[in-house]
């Protein structure tokens, strides 16, 4: 048995002239949170249907569970669990109704059913609505619920779409717990794409992607590492005033990222008391922290993962998580 669950190899997604994925090469080991990290538009979607069989790939191999995505679908999608964006629920169905279905599909044992899904029920805080129609639900309750009708099945592999998008710190953390006990005690391999920093700590691995092409691949101590050194943040008098003068004066790249004056140096303690000093630019706040993911991805990019446009994706979302409220 091959120790890499997820095997691809020079995948290519293109529509027309545009290539959404263009030739991404990379392994899942087994038992793996694996993490797709970048902004809107990357092609993180695009390769996550891919590998779960909805899109067709234009070019290239992926592996499966050992199983072909083109030509061995049906032995793909019995071997996954899919959490995705959009909401795929039956509205003239109860809660219940709707996640004994799956159960069903999935061939969840019948002594187990009902266990599972009071348990789920309780982590998306749905236990009330149980015998509710989803039809009356609001944005968010329907997506909680979708949430949970994806763990009820215990997959080799569960693909998560941005699952956590506009839910609650306190039911991302319950839902999070349930994921790491399927890991745990299941060996279920967990492939997400996140725009959450925090989510992307989780991970064992992660590959940061840009404009269809993976660009990084490690784990995130490993990418905070390769930033190197210190991050420095000022607040100045006069920023574009600032950035010239480190350019000048210390050779040090320093870019505005908002309102604050944004740079790298190695050992942040004593180089940052003797650049304060000399600065002519009067200095108003400082903030030295260790680097972020979202450090990583401005090194290897010289942008932010926020900094991107809303897409109509994103509206969508933020109606939903509106819609909870
Ligand atoms: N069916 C389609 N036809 C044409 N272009 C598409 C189609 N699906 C996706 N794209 C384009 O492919 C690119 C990658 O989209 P994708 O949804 O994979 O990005 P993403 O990284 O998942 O972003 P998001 O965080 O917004 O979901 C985008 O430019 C998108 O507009």
């Amino acid at each position: 048995m091959s120790q890499n669950i997820i095997e691809v190899k020079q995948l290519v997604k293109s529509y027309d002239d545009f290539a959404a994925v263009k030739g991404i090469s990379f392994e899942v080991e087994r038992g793996e949170i694996f993490g797709f990290l970048g902004p809107n538009g990357a092609g993180k979607s695009t390769t996550i249907n891919m590998l779960c069989t909805t899109v067709k790939p234009s070019d290239g191999t992926a592996l499966v569970n050992g199983y072909d995505i083109v030509k061995d679908q049906s032995k793909v999608r019995e071997s996954i669990g899919i959490i995705f964006q959009e909401n795929s629920l039956d509205i003239k169905m109860t809660a219940k109704e709707n996640l004994m279905l799956h159960c069903r599909l999935y061939a969840v044992p019948k002594k187990e059913r009902e266990h599972r899904i009071d348990l789920l029920l309780k982590i998306v805080e749905l236990n009330d609505r149980k015998d509710k129609m989803v039809e009356f639900f609001s944005g968010g309750m329907k997506r909680r619920l979708e949430i949970a009708r994806g763990l009820l099945h215990y997959p080799k592999v569960l693909f998560l779409d941005e699952p956590m998008v506009g839910l609650d710190p306190q039911t991302r953390a319950r839902i999070w717990e349930y994921i790491k006990m399927l890991k745990e005690e299941h060996g279920t391999t967990i492939f997400l794409t996140t725009h959450y920093m925090d989510e992307a700590e989780v991970c064992s691995r992660i590959a940061i992607i840009d404009h269809g092409e993976v660009i990084a691949i490690d784990t995130p101590a490993n990418l905070k590492q390769s930033v190197g050194g210190d991050v420095v943040e000022l607040g100045t008098e006069n920023n574009q005033h600032a950035i010239i003068e480190l350019k000048q004066k210390y050779s040090i790249q320093a870019v505005d990222k908002d309102g604050l004056v944004s740079f790298q140096i190695d050992q942040g303690t004593q180089q940052i008391s003797s650049l304060i000093k000399e600065l002519e630019t009067p200095i108003v706040t400082l903030n030295l922290r260790r680097p972020t993911l979202n450090d990583v991805f401005l090194k290897l990019t010289g942008r932010q993962i926020r900094e991107e446009e809303l897409t109509e994706k994103d509206i969508m979302r933020e109606r939903m998580r509106r819609g909870r409220h």
